[in-house]
């Protein structure tokens, strides 16, 4: 087994699955996208097919290649790579672990099964145990996103005793905004080494303050740099520089939140004005 492995800390980006205008994944671009994510945002770590990847509308064939042209286009560039695997299916969730390991992925995450769903904590423990059983040397996260998957158990109940159940488990990525739940996944677990990955970007900050020990989002895609200069403040005790770009990030995602399906660009238009909310003139420190 390759533990204890490097904790996965900092940016995530849960990467987009770029698509030709046919509706085929655009495999040409990955290698593109992960030097831009390295050199222009700062980010070296990421979630692959998630939501924001569209995990769970592609075919498993697709979510084997996409997850194959990534840890291959990602290779001495970046430092983690995590696959997500969720699956309505045991046997398909079980088959894309299996390829996550066998590709040479860093680790696989995996959501609750959001159709039948697991009614107790005993039953969801026991999907993710089978899952994550099926690539026993990758670490393995619960990918906890209740507004989506609509299983709204706890996730502090659902980390009790479960290395004991599950030996792999190495973090949450946590995307709710239940931060009772999330302060006390990290209060009820300081002994352990878990990486608390928080997944609401507009609310990092405070998921700092609880102990969050990374990120995984949409908006470390093109946001990374500067909420790395907000972790960068936060680390350096400084909450008023901190703040100040959690407030910027808020007014991008507010202005996208209102925008909602309204949200188009024309070729030779900007979306929103992202100098004027990301530069240093309307960040007033
Ligand atoms: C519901 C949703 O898509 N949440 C995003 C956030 O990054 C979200 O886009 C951001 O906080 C803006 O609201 C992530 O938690 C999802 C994510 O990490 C993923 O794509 O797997």
């Amino acid at each position: 087994m390759a533990f204890p492995k490097k904790k996965l800390q900092g940016l995530v980006a849960a990467t987009i699955t770029p698509m030709t205008e046919n509706g085929e994944i655009n495999f040409s671009v990955i290698g593109q996208y992960v030097d831009y994510l390295v050199k222009e945002q700062g980010v070296k770590n990421i979630f692959v097919n998630g939501t924001t990847g569209e995990g769970l509308s592609l075919s498993i064939s697709e979510r084997r290649q996409v997850a194959e042209e990534w840890v291959t286009k990602g290779k001495d560039k970046l430092d983690q790579v995590v696959i997500h695997v969720g699956a309505l299916s045991l046997k398909e969730s079980q088959e894309l672990a299996q390829h996550a390991a066998e590709i040479g992925a860093d680790g696989i995450a995996v959501i609750a099964p959001f159709f039948l769903k697991p009614w107790t904590k005993d039953i969801l423990i026991n999907f993710l145990k089978e899952v994550a059983a099926a690539a026993p040397a990758l670490p393995f996260y619960y990918y906890h996103i209740p507004a989506l998957t609509g299983v709204k158990i706890r996730a502090e109940e659902l980390l009790d005793g479960i290395q004991d159940k599950i030996p792999t488990f190495q973090g949450l990525k946590f995307s709710d905004t239940d931060l009772l739940d999330f302060g006390q996944c990290v209060d009820q677990n300081r002994q352990q080494q878990f990486a608390f990955l928080f997944g609401v970007d507009e609310q990092l900050l405070s998921a700092l303050v609880m102990g969050a020990t990374g990120a995984v989002g949409s908006t470390y895609n093109y946001l990374g740099k500067k909420t790395n200069q907000m972790l960068e403040a936060f680390e350096r005790k400084d909450l008023s520089l901190a703040l100040n770009y959690q407030f910027c990030i808020q007014r991008f995602i507010n202005f996208v939140v209102k925008l909602g399906k309204k949200l188009k660009v024309s070729k030779n238009q900007r979306a929103l004005p992202l100098e004027d909310c990301l530069s240093h003139r309307t960040l007033n420190y």
